[in-house]
């Protein structure tokens, strides 16, 4: 099982709140999931199936790589389990200003406590995702204005646990082209990594991350991890770790 954060967006590169905010790829981002899908295809991967959100940073980036693995004939599900966090009141702001506007530790709180939201949403913000056809089919209650990791989990853990591992336990090889914390939702569960390790977690744009899982599901470490991760980056691990510190640079 193969997970990809999508390439860097337009707002990555303004460095502005994104979350359920539709942005495109940058060049750079196009560049990078190109890279992804051609080092997955070096290494000899290939896909049974492939899981992306309803976002188009990340369905283009799940796109490019399977282009670059000659594997665009392959099932697509897109899911909105799989969006990025909704970042609330945040979303659109720059990220630096909010730095200047709050201080550090609460935009670091915001961005990386594992419980606690940024400020919702009004929902008459033409951005209210209730206003979006796409989703349609969510109830009132389950429309989030706001959402913490903890709540993103909430959603992302079901659908693992629903729709993903039946897949899984198929045999089925399968790539999840998906979101800076949406990821870390996921890889959270899988490595059971505790509430206050997550904190430091980051992940880099475009870069493919292999998980070898055992039959119950537990993550096989790989001696090239970077912990507490057990999948491992493919690339040239040396500036893999240049990019995490980008990540988690944004708001210095
Ligand atoms: O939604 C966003 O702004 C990014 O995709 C993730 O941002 P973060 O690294 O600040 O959580």
């Amino acid at each position: 099982m193969v997970l990809v954060r999508h390439g860097e967006s337009e707002w990555n590169k303004e460095n502005r709140f994104t979350g359920w905010y539709d942005v495109q790829l940058s060049e750079k981002g196009i560049a990078e999931a190109k890279e992804g899908g051609r080092l997955l295809k070096e290494a000899g991967f290939t896909f049974d199936k492939a899981y992306t959100s309803v976002l188009r940073r990340a369905i283009k980036t799940c796109w490019l790589v399977l282009e670059e693995m000659d594997l665009m004939w392959i099932p697509v599900e897109k899911a909105w389990q799989l969006n990025e966090r909704h970042y609330g009141a945040l979303q659109g702001l720059d990220k630096n200003e909010t730095v200047a506007k709050h201080g550090k530790d609460q935009v670091h709180i915001w961005r990386r406590s594992y419980d606690i939201p940024p400020p919702p949403l009004e929902k008459n913000n033409p951005h209210y995702p209730g206003n979006d056809v796409r989703y349609g089919q969510l109830l009132q209650r389950e429309t989030p204005v706001t959402e913490s990791l903890k709540t993103t989990l909430d959603r992302v853990v079901p659908f693992w646990e629903k729709v993903i591992k039946p897949d899984v336990t198929a045999g089925k090889g399968l790539l999840i082209a998906a979101h800076g914390n949406s990821l870390r939702a996921l890889v959270k569960k899988l490595d059971n990594i505790p509430d206050s390790d997550i904190t430091e977690l980051n992940i880099p744009t475009g870069t493919p991350l292999v998980y070898e899982l055992d039959s119950e599901f537990k993550p096989i470490k790989h001696k090239e991890s970077i912990g507490p991760l057990s999948g491992r980056y493919l690339g040239n691990q040396e500036a893999i770790k240049a990019r995490i510190l980008g990540v988690k640079n944004q708001t210095k």
